[in-house]
């Protein structure tokens, strides 16, 4: 008779195989996705995976097909080839659809005679969501002295907010904003970065689009970034500012031989380096030597090697690129309606 623990005697190891079923893993998937409107490729073939406890954020230029890839996660589009799933399946495949995933896509579509509260009310039941949830959603986002008033009579951004609260109504897994601060106050711009971080730290994936670079820093953990409908980046926001250009190490050397020795001892491990007499810098008062600003080696990195070259270093540290710079440095081949600027 075989022992109960299910373990081959003699051995701990056990005869059959377990299958777990894990539930809830809130991830949005990307197969291959592609859009094609007649000649424009909105879409081409994109791989993503969306994953839950952090705010994904979504850039590309103005036509990048961050609309059309949101469009078609949630159905309201059809890929011409490829798939978009929610924890493996298509959205619309799901009971309660609202409850997987709440979307903010047009806060300018709303029927604008409707009151705030009866949209609300008109969505919640083609979901089977009780109507208690919609009083709660209006106080979630701040609109509860205008709940009897016509959507038609919103500005954009009480526009936003109702659609924020549309969809937070199924208090779903996954969230996904397109465009989400666009219209609202200081105020409100900072209501939603913490909403959005709350959602993130709750455990559910938050999908974000935006064109406000600042906005992102604060709020983003990953970025993906597309152009021309190719996915160009999908990296934690440290990692994309760390790969700019404009990211640099300075090293102030107070002696100009030990700054010979360690610019050639970079020059074939670095992007770029640079010496820099410190006079060309505004006033450094007190300050003796000249500077090397490197690209393409870590801080730390430059650091170990002026210990072990014996180079004595008067200040090392990291210049971070915004990341708005990255941005622009990613997609400056993918942009399609723009104008020169001087930078
Ligand atoms: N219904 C449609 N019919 C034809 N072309 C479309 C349609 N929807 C989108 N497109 C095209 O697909 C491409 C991607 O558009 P999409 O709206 O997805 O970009 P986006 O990244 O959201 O842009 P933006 O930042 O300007 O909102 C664009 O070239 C757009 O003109």
């Amino acid at each position: 008779m075989p022992p109960k623990d299910g373990c081959a005697q003699g051995s701990r190891i056990p005869r059959f195989v377990v299958t777990l079923r894990i539930e809830g893993l809130r991830v949005i998937t990307l197969q291959a996705l592609s859009k094609r409107y007649g000649e424009t490729r909105a879409v081409d073939a994109l791989d993503l995976t969306v994953s839950p406890g952090r705010v994904t954020g979504f850039l590309g230029p103005n036509g990048a097909g961050k609309s059309t890839t949101m469009r078609m996660i949630l159905g309201l589009d059809t890929p011409t080839e490829g798939s978009a799933l929610v924890d493996g399946r298509p959205y619309a495949d799901w009971p309660v659809p609202l409850a997987k995933v709440g979307a903010l896509l047009d806060a300018k579509a709303l029927h604008p005679r409707r009151t705030a509260r009866n949209h609300l009310i008109a969505m919640a039941r083609s979901n089977g969501i009780a109507t208690s949830r919609v009083d709660e959603v209006l106080s979630i986002v701040g609109l509860d002295s205008v709940r009897q008033k016509r959507a038609g009579e919103f500005s954009l951004g009480m526009g936003q907010r109702l659609g924020i609260a549309g969809a937070l109504l199924g208090d779903p897994e996954v969230l996904m904003f397109d465009e989400p601060v666009n219209g609202l106050d200081p105020d409100g711009v900072r209501w939603v970065r913490q909403l959005m971080r709350s959602l993130a730290a709750e455990g559910r994936t938050v999908f974000v689009s935006s064109h406000l670079m600042s906005e992102m820093q604060l709020t983003a953990d990953q970025l993906v970034v597309i152009g021309r409908g190719r996915l160009i980046a999908d990296a934690p926001i440290a990692e994309v500012i760390a790969g700019s250009s404009r990211t640099t190490v300075r090293v102030r050397i107070p002696d100009h031989h030990h700054l010979a020795v360690l610019r050639d001892r970079l020059v074939g491990e670095a992007e770029q380096v640079q010496s820099v007499p410190l006079l060309t810098q505004p006033h450094h008062p007190g300050q003796v030597g000249d500077q090397l600003i490197v690209t393409g080696v870590p801080a730390e990195r430059v650091g170990d090697l002026a210990y072990e070259l014996g180079v004595r270093l008067h200040e090392l540290h990291t210049e971070r690129a915004s990341l708005e710079e990255a941005y622009m440095e990613l997609t400056a081949d993918s942009v399609q309606y723009g104008v020169a600027v001087a930078s």
